[in-house]
């Protein structure tokens, strides 16, 4: 239960509304308690009028204003339950919501170990169901506690009041009734987790068949698929069917034990009538109604405890993650000049998860306005590079440097602010190609956003778009091609203007005619910048300020391409291969 204390500060931060509620919640059920004793009040009023004790004018005043007291309080009594309702259920919404922002900023924080050592769908899982559990904690679990408390301490000293001997006789079987509920739940939360589980497993299978329908069509693998799919939702559907076979249970139980507890009421109490132990038969009704009124409430005794479980748990798993430091924490809070001066002095990498060690002894360093190009077969450590002068991950060995100053001792964000990285894979949001470009610089003008689409070569194409810079791309819109794709990438790297770009093997998928286009507009633009080009092609390299190549994570070769090509090694090998291709083609 100590993991629910995480949500003590918001409930101090809502106090104000749930002790409204809580004192709403008090005032309700008083009222609600008007009907059984003015139903007694009518049977009473009844058997004077039966044993002519009253007049009959007496008779019809007295009822009539019974009647309009049940009416009222049951007016007032339903008014003042929303209220209940609107407060504290809007806290758990609240609440609900501040949890949901606490949890999404962390994951912000958090490195890409993280994300590689955790899956997708266990993160949206803890900010959607696990925070819906702790919600239903917050709100219907307490806003019932209350409910219950208060309406139990009411009623019972109402009951012992016209009746000890009738109230001990009708509370009996309550407890039996909460520790079923109790058991009922736990039941019914265990299978249907199971049937989340069998939904989730569908909707991932439809998800990917549905993405890869071009691929299960190429390879006219519909049949095999359909009958994977059968054979799922059959197991979904069995599972279904075990929960509700145990829901079934819930509305007997509890019709079985109303039952048991008005016929104890109507048996006992009769005796007591017979007996001359309570003066009126309104005794019986006034009971028959506070049965029935306390059925639900203690049942949801054994409702809430299972809630509660259940929230304690959700909230274990979500304060798993939120107790975690991120591995890159910024501990410059002051701003830090970034001019693009990079040094690397001795660097070595190696990846936690996979123990591979990425990068080995490297050095090199590159002025502000210089363009770098990396080289380097596939696996190489290119990619690594990049990652480091971003900080996704810290280094093991040697010191990274920018502007005379360590990596580390760099104010984060002034650092990420000033880089612009197009990744190997494109990846573009589902919103407008607009949008995605601007995404570099939110306060980007349309000129700005054409300027850079024009500079990355994409601009032809997105006009020829019916919706031109509207158009959406994604799931609900156009795919573009890969070229396109890296184009829309590169715009939205450049429109940033930032002190450093870095182009991860980002031409790969335009031809070379765009791509000599696209690096001649580099060129006017990194003026001032420092660029760095990974690539596999030797055009992309040539017009670099330096050139290294990268072997198993080593510097093998440096120096520029006039250079490089006249010394035996992989550049050279490679310009050679390059040039014979071109000619060939
Ligand atoms: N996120 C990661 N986690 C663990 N290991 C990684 C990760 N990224 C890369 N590696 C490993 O580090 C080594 C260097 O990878 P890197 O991506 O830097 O190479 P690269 O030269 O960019 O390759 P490519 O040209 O294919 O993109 C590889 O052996 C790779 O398996």
């Amino acid at each position: 239960m100590k993991e629910l204390q995480h949500l003590n500060k918001y409930f101090l931060k809502y106090k104000a509304h749930l002790l409204i509620g809580m004192v709403i919640t008090v005032v309700a059920r008083i009222f609600l308690l008007f009907t059984p004793r003015y139903v007694k009040q009518i049977f009473v009023v009844v058997e004077k009028a039966l044993k002519g004790v009253i007049t009959e004018d007496v008779f019809k005043a007295e009822l009539l204003e019974a009647i309009l007291y049940i009416i009222g309080a049951a007016i007032i009594g339903g008014i003042l339950t929303f209220f209940m309702r609107q407060t504290i259920i809007n806290v758990s919404r609240y609440i609900e919501f501040d949890l949901k922002n606490e949890i999404y900023d962390q994951y912000q924080k958090l490195s890409l170990n993280f994300y590689k050592n955790n899956r997708t769908g266990d993160l949206m899982n803890r900010i959607t169901e696990d925070v819906g559990r702790v919600r239903m904690y917050a709100g219907p679990a307490i806003m019932y506690s209350i409910n219950t408390f208060a309406l139990f301490v009411v009623v019972i000293i109402y009951m012992i009041n016209a009746s000890p001997k009738l109230t001990l006789y009708t509370v009996l079987p309550l407890p039996i009734l909460s520790v079923i509920i109790y058991k009922l739940s736990k039941e019914i939360h265990k299978r249907s987790t199971i049937v989340q589980e069998y939904l989730s497993k569908l909707s991932t299978f439809t998800q990917e068949s549905f993405s890869g329908i071009s691929v299960i069509k190429a390879y006219g693998i519909e049949p095999q698929t359909s009958t994977n799919f059968k054979s799922l939702t059959f197991e979904s559907r069995e599972k279904q069917i075990s929960l509700a076979k145990v829901q079934a249970w819930f509305f007997p139980m509890m019709i079985l034990l109303i039952g048991t507890s008005n016929l104890l009421v109507i048996y006992i109490g009769g005796m007591q009538y017979i007996n001359g132990e309570i003066e009126s038969i309104g005794i019986i009704a006034e009971f028959i109604i506070y049965v029935n009124m306390l059925t639900w409430p203690v049942a949801t005794v054994g409702w809430v405890t299972s809630i509660v479980q259940q929230a304690a748990a959700s909230q274990k798993r979500i304060n798993e993650f939120l107790k975690i430091e991120p591995e890159i924490k910024n501990t410059v809070n002051t701003n830090t000049e970034i001019t693009g001066d990079i040094r690397f002095n001795n660097v070595s990498f190696t990846y936690d998860d996979t123990n591979i060690q990425a990068l080995k002894d490297i050095s090199f360093d590159i002025k502000s306005g210089e363009t770098l190009a990396i080289i380097g077969k596939t696996g190489a450590g290119k990619s690594t590079i990049l990652d480091l002068i971003g900080r996704l991950y810290d280094i093991n060995d040697g010191d990274i440097i920018i502007n005379d100053t360590k990596i580390k001792d760099l104010n984060l964000n002034n650092l990420r602010d000033h880089i612009g990285y197009v990744p190997q894979d494109a990846f573009l949001f589902s919103d407008s190609i607009r949008n995605n470009i601007k995404f570099g610089k939110e306060d980007a003008t349309e000129d700005d956003v054409i300027e850079a689409a024009k500079n990355a070569q994409v601009h032809k194409n997105i006009i020829k778009f019916n919706n031109g810079y509207d158009t959406v791309l994604g799931e609900r819109g156009i795919t573009l091609s890969g070229g396109q794709k890296q184009r829309v990438s590169i715009a939205r790297a450049i429109i940033k203007s930032p002190k450093i770009l870095l182009f991860d093997d980002c031409l790969s998928a335009v031809d070379t005619e765009t791509e000599e286009k696209i690096l001649k507009n580099l060129n006017k633009i990194s003026k001032g910048k420092t660029t760095i080009i990974v690539s596999h092609r030797v055009s992309s390299a040539k017009n670099a300020d330096k050139i290294i190549v990268l072997d198993d994570g080593k510097i093998v070769q440096e120096g520029t391409h006039e250079t490089l090509i006249n010394i035996d090694g992989y550049y050279k090998h490679l310009y050679l291969k390059q040039l014979s291709e071109t000619t060939s083609n």
